[in-house]
């Protein structure tokens, strides 16, 4: 795997180009499109998820990718890359990074974390991993297992983190500084104003989804915001199919 990659990523703003199938703007086209205009902005890479997306991406624009397969399995909790076969499907595609779920939680094929990352580390030792975090202790275990980038991704979205404030600037801090692995700073970046401060706080590079590729949760953002009433919603595709 090209280690290039990490002059291109280092201080960089990494464009995360999204959506699932319950969102509006769901299509790998319109994923390639948001990476166009990223990389237009001046973008140094890409997080996509999904065989689908990431295809229609790398052809469309040259920048690194940390590529990721959000995958819910029945009964458990993690999502992002969460068994070998995702990550054996996003080394077959190739990325530049794969990213995936080091939370204490449990994997779904019943693998303790430790037995994960040794797994995949034996089984594809040029790939680059990025290890999706929610506290100091699974970054650090991480970073002790080998994996490549630690990522700050998933500080508020386990059960033992949902009070965590966004940017959790104080966990890039730590990590950062004790980690010994370059840390992308994920998760919660909404203006250019945080994304200093995740630069400040010690972020060798950071990610940015919603507030640039999620315009629906933007608006609400500023109906929110600036507390001004909502308009109507009727999806005129829903009325035009029920009036055939
Ligand atoms: C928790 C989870 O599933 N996060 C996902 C990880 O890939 C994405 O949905 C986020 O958009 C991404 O992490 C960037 O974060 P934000 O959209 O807050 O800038």
């Amino acid at each position: 795997m090209d280690k290039a990659v990490y002059s291109l990523l280092a201080g960089g703003l990494i464009v995360s180009c999204q959506a699932l199938p319950e969102e509006p703007l769901f299509s790998s086209y319109i994923m390639s499109r948001m990476a166009y205009a990223a990389m237009e902005g001046g973008a140094a890479g890409i997080r996509a998820n999904s065989i689908s997306d990431i295809h229609e991406i790398k052809n469309t624009v040259d920048l690194p990718i940390i590529g990721i397969i959000k995958q819910k399995y029945k009964g458990f909790e993690t999502v992002i890359t969460p068994t070998i076969t995702e990550v054996t499907a996003l080394v077959s595609e190739g990325v530049d990074i794969i990213a995936l779920d080091c939370t204490r939680r449990l994997h779904p094929d019943g693998h303790k974390l430790e037995d994960f990352i040794m797994e995949i580390r034996s089984k594809f030792p040029d790939q680059l991993f990025m290890a999706d975090c929610s506290v100091y202790e699974e970054g650090m275990l991480a970073a002790r297992l080998g994996i490549d980038f630690i990522g700050t991704t998933l500080s508020g979205y386990t059960h033992y983190t949902r009070n965590a404030v966004l940017p959790n600037l104080e966990l890039i801090k730590r990590l950062s500084s004790d980690s010994g692995k370059p840390v992308i700073a994920e998760g919660g970046i909404k203006t250019p104003e945080q994304l200093k401060e995740a630069f400040k706080a010690g972020a060798w590079a950071a990610v940015v989804g919603s507030a640039i590729t999620r315009p629906r949760e933007i608006t609400r953002d500023f109906i929110t915001g600036a507390k001004c009433r909502t308009g109507g919603k009727t999806d005129k595709r829903e009325r035009q199919s029920d009036e055939r």
